[in-house]
């Protein structure tokens, strides 16, 4: 650690959200140039501490003290001008406002002259941050729907660091973004640690969080366990530390089939000369049954439209999506006839209803196959059996979905898939928020309905999920396919990375 001055004092915070005491009287200390992982299973209150840091959340009791001085954020702008600024778990941008209008949100009074405000000359300092981020091809005057949930993350990060803050809280945001969006934020947090301020570091990745952090404290179910300095652990003692058992290290498959250059199995779906303006450019392949077939790339390689596509979701979509059997998938709703689950990366916004139950959102597309009269009794047990099966952390089946902590919401999005019993999974980033007891756990299913003859995509910006789960791989880039590689015991980040860039 650079040097050892006090910046920031939590005593006491506290939280409860009705029946659940999320932050428990945590007392933490934050030093001046120092990078401070936060980590805990998914649910211990993480962010619900952080949120009241940054005026998200209002603080239930306890104060902070910033450099000698209490704060109490009343909402996020607030924060920022206490010194606090937070890049959150999902889209921290605003639909319906320009690029410009969201980087200076709450900010606008810096371009305001006798009560107007100077337009052009918001949209000229937008662009001059965008170019010397290296974000030029970003319009500071484009809405800000007209990028992808990665760009709109990296604009967030440019969003909650122009204005120099001393605590830069970081939530669960690496697996949001490709290899070089990862990069590009590392070396954002290194800079502000460079200047003696200091960044609260949220990740499930604990190889990430040894290699970025320099201390690391550890909450357990909105408990303090400890701090201790990242170069006295290791990555084991770490999982113990969290969830508080020894934990296994076989987290992926350890089968290598022996087929070496030929997938196998008949054929569940394909996509054929499929182009989406943007995203696409004339791709094709082929997912089998009884495959986990895995995409990999860097940003703008365009993966992420793959599961749209083949899921009937893309707009201006060309090309064919059909069935082995020929049926073609051209909408959602043909999508669900035939038995094909998605799960978007962008979790709050395509693939939960955010503000309806976790009953609802379980047992929304297996309620087709439930029969005509509709028990309330049956709903409940259903959403309960597979929410329990994904170790869901809420009160009840009844609770809503925008009550859960990140994690527990992309259990939801499993559950539903997994309640329906779907025979074509089409996942993106299936993984991402999910703590490590849980997602041992998910790779098992994974692999289990992989034994069962289910035909499994997993899009993932994480190659050690990709290698450690997937019988082929197929890397992208710019919107094509740029190589495909086959599962074996000898197959490295690095083969996988050389066919990205
Ligand atoms: N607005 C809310 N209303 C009710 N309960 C909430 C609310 N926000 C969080 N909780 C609950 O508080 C607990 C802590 O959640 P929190 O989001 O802080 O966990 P976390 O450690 O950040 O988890 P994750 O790793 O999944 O992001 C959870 O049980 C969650 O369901």
């Amino acid at each position: 650690m650079a040097e050892s001055k006090l910046l920031l004092h939590a005593e006491k915070i506290d939280k409860k959200f009705g029946p659940t005491h999320a932050v428990k009287e945590v007392s933490l200390d934050f030093y001046a140039g120092e990078i401070h992982a936060l980590i805990g299973e998914n649910g211990s209150g993480k962010s619900t501490f952080t949120n009241m840091l940054t005026g998200i959340l209002p603080i239930g009791s306890g104060t902070f003290t910033l450099d000698g001085e209490q704060i109490a954020p009343k909402n996020q702008v607030d924060g920022n001008h206490h010194g606090v600024a937070v890049i959150v778990q999902e889209l921290g941008t605003l639909n319906g406002l320009t690029v410009a209008e969201n980087l200076f949100l709450g900010d606008e009074g810096r371009f305001m002259k006798y009560g107007i405000k100077n337009t052009a000359a918001m949209n000229k300092k937008a662009q001059e941050l965008l170019d010397g981020f290296g974000l030029s091809k970003v319009r500071a005057t484009a809405p800000i729907e007209n990028y992808n949930f990665e760009e709109r993350k990296i604009i967030e990060i440019l969003k909650s660091t122009w204005f120099d803050p001393k605590i830069l809280v970081v939530d669960e945001t690496t697996t949001a973004l490709s290899q070089d969006g990862r990069e590009k934020l590392f070396e954002v947090m290194r800079d502000v640690r460079a200047k003696g301020h200091c960044v609260i570091f949220i990740s499930h990745d604990m190889a990430e969080v040894l290699e970025m952090s320099d201390r690391i404290s550890i909450l357990r179910d909105g408990d303090y366990i400890t701090t201790i300095n990242a170069s006295d652990v290791d990555e084991d003692r770490l999982k113990t530390l969290m969830v508080g058992r020894e934990m296994g290290d076989n987290y992926y498959r350890t089968d290598y089939p022996n087929y070496v250059t030929e997938p196998q199995g008949e054929i569940a779906i394909m996509m054929q000369n499929v182009s989406v303006p943007g995203s696409l450019d004339n791709v094709s392949l082929e997912l089998h049954k009884g495959e986990i077939l895995g995409i990999g790339g860097l940003s703008e390689c365009g993966m992420h439209e793959v599961g749209k596509a083949m899921f009937g979701a893309s707009y201006d979509r060309e090309g064919i999506v059909q069935l082995g059997d020929g049926t073609p998938i051209n909408d959602i709703n043909a999508a669900i006839n035939n038995s094909i689950a998605y799960a978007s990366k962008d979790r709050d916004n395509e693939s939960l209803l955010i503000n309806d139950t976790i009953q609802d959102n379980i047992t929304l597309p297996s309620m087709r196959d439930m029969g005509l009269i509709l028990k309330q009794k049956d709903l409940k047990a259903f959403a309960k059996k597979y929410a329990d099966i994904m170790s869901t952390k809420m009160v009840g089946v009844d609770q809503y979905v925008s009550a859960l902590s990140g994690g527990n919401k992309q259990k939801v999005v499993l559950a539903r898939w997994l309640g329906k019993q779907s025979n074509i999974l089409l996942l993106d980033s299936p993984t991402r928020g999910i703590d490590i007891g849980v997602k041992a756990d998910i790779y098992q299913l994974l692999a289990e309905m992989r034994n069962q003859g289910k035909a499994i995509l997993i899009i993932s910006e994480e190659i050690m999920e990709l290698i450690g789960m997937c019988d082929r791989i197929l890397v992208m880039k710019d919107g094509k396919i740029n190589g495909q590689l086959f599962r074996s015991p000898e197959l490295t980040e690095q083969d996988i990375i050389a066919k990205m860039i």
